[in-house]
């Protein structure tokens, strides 16, 4: 019955309506259904009764399964998170669990697709004409700023942080600008209310008067809710975008193009600081980002209704006023503003400098703490910092007279503007009444009573008529007051957001620079500029080839050349080296120190490009393929066993069928069995690099080789730290398990575990080579050659001898003579 009063009340309802159309067709079926095929009430309450079992115990069952299904997730979470571990499912998605809250929270990590990359490639590096960028990366030619080429770098980010329409960021953004939009409808109320609450104030009329607080306070929790929604919802956005920018960026940044070297040491596009960039820069464009929706949506659907409802009330003179004071302030802070988007391009470099000094310095604590380099350190951070701080007391200088001007026009000329504009009615009674007249009884913000035309009060009325009109023009006043104030408030937020525009350029530009240059360091994308030719051995002036799947290490005519940062070109170490290393022919590269021995094993890895000629190798890096185990030991972050198993992660190691047993008997080859005892077991994590000494690093690195058992291995001066005994050891048992060596070592005992020595750095400009097979006559002859010349310098060494004793005669004199006259002065003195 209730169903059907609502229904005749609201005709329109047709939801209700709906739901009672189907309710009604459900109850004449159920019925049809009762008589064609009735039921014994006995027959109807067992059915209800073994409905209802059912639906406890399915609904039970499912719950204890649901239960255990979480019990069983958590407890592999943490197991994971012991052993520093994850799952990773075939489209190579992976899930790891990190601790929160004494929990394990899962994480869904999705790898970015190959084509998404080439498909944001022209993004970044071919930018079109219109937005003035160069080609080249970073575009030093434009300044961050409010320019097509700020839109260009923002539309290139907003593809990455919105994927699809159909992503979470697009439903976080509708549902803010849904309650952005609510906010500015309660704004609404809010000054319609303000006017009524004033009216039966002035009037005396208590109960409406006190009606209006009720509904104001009501209003009031409406919209704190809003307002606090608004709030979450931006940081909400903010994280999103800062999720969706930090893995792109991680996959472009860790790719197989090894970009995280060649960033730094061959492109130098973002200097030495990308940690700054992803740590910093990205977190201060995406809360920027994320706020500017709000800063400048907001006050841009609040200008327009504030505008129109002002528009209704106080006729068309008003909004042109109006507009032609926006335009004109608008002009005014734009020509005055400083470039604030630039500064803070520079700002977030500075501040990158000063962070990374204090990095380096946490790296290399020990070393600066033996050679005691405190106070030396001390000044290098603080002149650091003393140019971080004088850039940033430059920005809030000029920063002091623009936020006065700013200040000023925004709060108190447009106030002062407002307070004319709505006067109007008031002082202007004709110019109200024709707008009036006309629109107030459909206007929502004139309300009831305030259709009485302004020009009617010039007229004598009896008393009651003229002070309700009065205080319907007190309504009219207060409630345009408030919309002015709020209009005010909004046209200097948009102002304001037209700094936050310019800082959101400097950022824009810094993320932008940043992705750009990943991209081209993984498409290889060096050219030199237009109308000029490459620099010899510069990046764009690679022509030779690697080759990955050779059952060797080949290298024909390949100069080994250290490269120098884009564009400039490298410097030539080796002439054209060429040998071939195949299964079993164990190398080792010797020369003096700085000849180019770690270049050999850069050039071989892909690290250094081949700039001329062809370098082979096997195609995978580990087992069966070829593995470098680099001068400086590095040791990771986590478990003991992560150290053992590097690069492979327990995942890896789970996908290559490898046993924890074996671990062990690795650990005893390279002599480090004692090792998981001492430590606490394998899932003990400990900062790795501090705890083991020098050789036991590099014998976990030997470790590592055992583990991964590759077919072709460079080993830089792997051992240096190692007993001799234990070396030879290491060697044979490498050797044993089928791993072809390439030693660089300056060591000439190591000669005996191998077949071929490559020494460099020969000739008068040590740029030559020498490529010998170990016993052969040639080498012989090397070696004999060497010999000569030792023993010749020996020959010299009675010669040095006798020169010895005459410069120590010499300096004997030298010294008494000195004493005697020292002494002479010092008896004068007395
Ligand atoms: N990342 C780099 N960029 C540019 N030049 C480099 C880089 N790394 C090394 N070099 C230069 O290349 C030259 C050869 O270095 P390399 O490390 O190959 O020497 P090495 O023969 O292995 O010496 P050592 O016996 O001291 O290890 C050196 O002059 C060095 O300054």
């Amino acid at each position: 019955m209730a169903a059907q009063s609502t229904l005749r009340q609201f005709p329109a309802d047709r939801f209700s309506q709906l739901f009672d159309h189907y309710y009604e067709r459900l109850i004449v079926r159920l019925d049809k259904l009762e008589r064609r095929n009735p039921l014994s009430k006995r027959t109807t309450q067992l059915l209800a009764t073994l409905a209802l079992s059912l639906a406890i115990i399915t609904s039970g069952y499912g719950g204890y399964r649901l239960y255990r299904r979480r019990k069983t997730e958590r407890d592999e979470g943490r197991r994971l998170i012991r052993r520093n571990s994850g799952i990773r499912s075939k489209d190579g998605t992976r899930r790891i669990y990190v601790p929160y809250k004494n929990r394990a929270t899962k994480v869904v990590i999705h790898p970015t697709k190959q084509s998404t990359f080439e498909a944001h490639r022209r993004l970044f590096l071919s930018p079109p004409k219109q937005t003035g960028m160069e080609s080249g990366v970073p575009p030093t030619n434009i300044k961050p700023g409010l320019n097509m080429a700020f839109l260009h770098q923002f539309g290139a980010l907003a593809n990455i942080v919105i994927p699809r329409w159909r992503s979470k960021e697009t439903g976080l953004l509708i549902t803010h600008a849904t309650f952005l939009l609510l906010r500015t409808y309660l704004s609404l109320v809010v000054a319609r209310l303000d006017g009524e609450i004033v009216r039966d104030l002035v009037a005396g009329k208590g109960r409406a008067f006190l009606l209006g607080i009720a509904k104001w306070l009501s209003i009031g929790a409406v919209s704190s809710y809003t307002n606090s929604m608004i709030k979450f919802l931006q940081s909400k956005i903010s994280i999103a975008f800062r999720t969706r920018l930090t893995r792109y960026i991680h996959d472009l940044y860790l790719s197989p193009g090894l970009a995280y070297y060649k960033l730094h040491n061959l492109d130098g596009g973002v200097g030495h600081g990308a940690d700054q960039f992803i740590t910093q820069d990205l977190t201060l464009f995406c809360d920027s980002a994320a706020s500017l929706y709000s800063s400048l949506g907001k006050p841009l659907v609040d200008l327009v209704t504030f505008n129109f409802q002002l528009y209704k009330s106080l006729g068309p003179l008003a909004l042109s006023g109006l507009l032609v004071n926006y335009f004109a302030t608008a002009t005014l802070l734009r020509k005055l503003s400083p470039p604030f988007g630039k500064m803070k391009a520079v700002e977030g470099r500075k501040e990158g400098e000063f962070r990374a000094l204090h990095a380096r310095l946490i790296a290399n604590a020990e070393e600066v703490a033996f050679y005691n380099g405190g106070p030396t350190e001390h000044v290098l951070l603080d002149q650091g910092f003393r140019e971080l701080r004088k850039w940033m007391e430059d920005i809030y200088r000029i920063k002091v007279g623009y936020n006065m001007l700013e200040d000023f026009v925004l709060k108190y000329s447009w106030s002062a503007f407002g307070y004319l504009v709505t006067s109007m009615p008031v002082f202007l009674p004709t110019m109200g009444s024709l707008t009036q007249s006309a629109d107030a009884p459909k206007t929502g913000v004139s309300g009831d009573s305030s259709h009485d035309a302004v020009g009617d009060s010039m007229r004598p009325e009896p008393s009651a008529e003229s002070s309700e009109r009065s205080g319907g023009r007190m309504k009219q006043f207060i409630t345009n007051k408030r919309l002015m104030l709020s209009l005010a408030d909004a046209g200097g937020r948009m102002m304001y957001s037209i700094k936050d525009l310019s800082e959101l350029a400097g950022y824009t530009s810094r993320v932008y620079t940043l992705i750009s240059t990943l991209h081209r360091v993984n498409a290889n994308a060096y050219y030199p500029p237009r109308g000029t030719y490459p620099e010899l051995f510069s990046l764009s002036d690679v022509q030779g080839t690697l080759h990955k799947g050779f059952d060797g290490v080949r290298l024909e005519n390949v100069p080994v050349v250290a490269p120098s940062l884009y564009p400039m070109g490298g410097e030539e170490l080796i002439d054209n080296l060429s040998f071939v290393v195949g299964p079993g022919d164990h190398l080792l590269i010797t020369g003096p120190n700085g000849a180019g021995k770690s270049a050999v094993s850069r050039v071989v890895a892909g690290l250094w490009p081949t700039y001329r000629g062809l370098t082979s190798r096997p195609r995978h890096e580990g087992q069966d393929g070829i593995m470098f185990l680099p001068q400086r030991p590095y040791l990771s972050p986590g478990t003991l066993r992560d150290q053992v198993i590097y690069p492979h992660t327990e995942m890896d190691m789970k996908d290559a069928g490898r046993r924890e047993s074996e671990l062990q008997a690795i650990l005893e080859q390279a002599k480090l069995g004692y090792i998981p005892e001492r430590e606490g077991g394998w899932d003990t994590r400990k900062m790795w690099k501090d705890v083991l000494s020098g050789g036991e690093k590099q014998r976990m690195g030997i470790a590592r080789l055992l583990y991964h058992e590759p077919r072709y291995a460079f080993i830089d001066e792997g051992t240096s730290a190692v007993s001799s005994d234990v070396e030879g050891l290491l060697y044979e048992t490498a050797k044993s398990k089928g791993i072809t060596l390439i030693t660089i070592s300056t060591r000439a005992s190591l000669k005996r575990y191998h077949s071929y020595t490559l020494t460099l750095g020969l000739g008068e400009e040590a740029n030559e080579y020498e490529f010998l097979r170990i016993g052969t006559a040639t080498e012989k002859d090397s070696v004999e050659k060497e010999l000569q010349e030792l023993r010749q310098r020996l020959g010299q060494v009675e010669q040095w001898k006798r020169r010895q004793k005459e410069i120590e005669e010499e300096l004997g004199r030298v010294w008494t003579a000195g004493k005697e006259s020292s002494e002479e002065q010092l008896g004068g003195t007395l």
